[in-house]
């Protein structure tokens, strides 16, 4: 693939650990093109939020490669947005205010930081809350105001580690939609990991299922199906089709192999 936006290419990391080393992530090959949706599914412990956060510059790895745009990534930086399934809002600061301080940090007057932070604010429906805490919104507004901020410095890529992960089913949905809706405008190169493989199928233009103990990547898989999506396409035969081999695979992946 040429002009990759994310080219990972035989990367390795270790863990130390009290016990000795254990590897969390073994030989791992991926690229992901300009605008592509791509999730990460696998058992617990698959190396899934290692793999994201390496990408997001927050942890090292010990070999392999790792480009952005053919760059390579030396640690965080304002063209990867993250968003965790913990909120990490700060709790002092109303919504907009949190985003507005994610963009000092960008070095913008602060005038433009209130514009900017204004629009992203608007962007994820939250304008009547922008002057609320964190303490006064539901997890779901929370989980929009992290979006906002992780949109607002415009980055070309977005890192979500399980962002929907504590909501309850329908707020669930609403984000996917509102998610769907901004990366369709924004045209950005999301990965996403996930444990929901209905959510995966949902969302993404490929799933990557990872094998565990040491993470590897085990499959592959295109979504075929047309955009823009809707609800409905969940209850069709290739939905439902694609969702099993998915979990399948999933399943294949997580028993302990012996080292090799
Ligand atoms: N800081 C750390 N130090 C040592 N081992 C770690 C550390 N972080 C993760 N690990 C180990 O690395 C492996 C991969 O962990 P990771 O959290 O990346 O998996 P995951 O697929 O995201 O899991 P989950 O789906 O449960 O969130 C696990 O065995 C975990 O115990």
């Amino acid at each position: 693939m040429t002009g990759s936006k994310l080219k990972i290419a035989g990367l390795n990391k270790w863990y130390g650990m009290r016990t000795g080393r254990m590897q969390a992530l073994s030989h791992i090959d991926l690229e992901l093109a300009d605008n592509e949706f791509v999730s990460l599914v696998g058992a617990s412990g698959c190396g899934k939020s290692t793999l994201l956060s390496i990408v997001a510059g927050l942890q090292s790895f010990d070999d392999g490669v790792l480009l952005t745009d053919g760059a390579p990534i030396i640690g965080p930086g304002l063209d990867r947005g993250v968003v965790f399934q913990s909120y990490t809002l700060l709790p002092w600061l109303t919504a907009q205010q949190n985003v507005e301080f994610a963009l000092q940090a960008a070095g913008l007057s602060a005038g433009e930081c209130r514009d900017i932070a204004r629009h992203h604010i608007e962007l994820v429906n939250l304008t009547k809350f922008a002057d609320a805490f964190p303490s006064q919104l539901s997890g779901g507004m929370k989980q929009r105001v992290a979006i906002a901020r992780a949109l607002s410095y415009r980055p070309k890529m977005l890192l979500m580690d399980e962002p929907f992960g504590a909501l309850d089913a329908l707020t669930r949905h609403q984000m996917q939609e509102l998610l769907t809706q901004i990366w369709e405008e924004h045209r950005l190169t999301v990965l996403f990991v996930t444990h929901d493989v209905e959510e995966a199928v949902y969302l993404s233009d490929r799933i990557v299922v990872m094998s565990i103990n040491p993470g590897r990547i085990n499959a592959t898989y295109h979504v075929g199906l047309a955009r823009p999506r809707s609800q409905s396409m969940i209850s069709t035969p290739e939905f439902i089709g694609l969702q099993k081999q998915v979990l399948a695979s999933i399943r294949d992946g997580s028993s302990i192999r012996p080292e090799e």
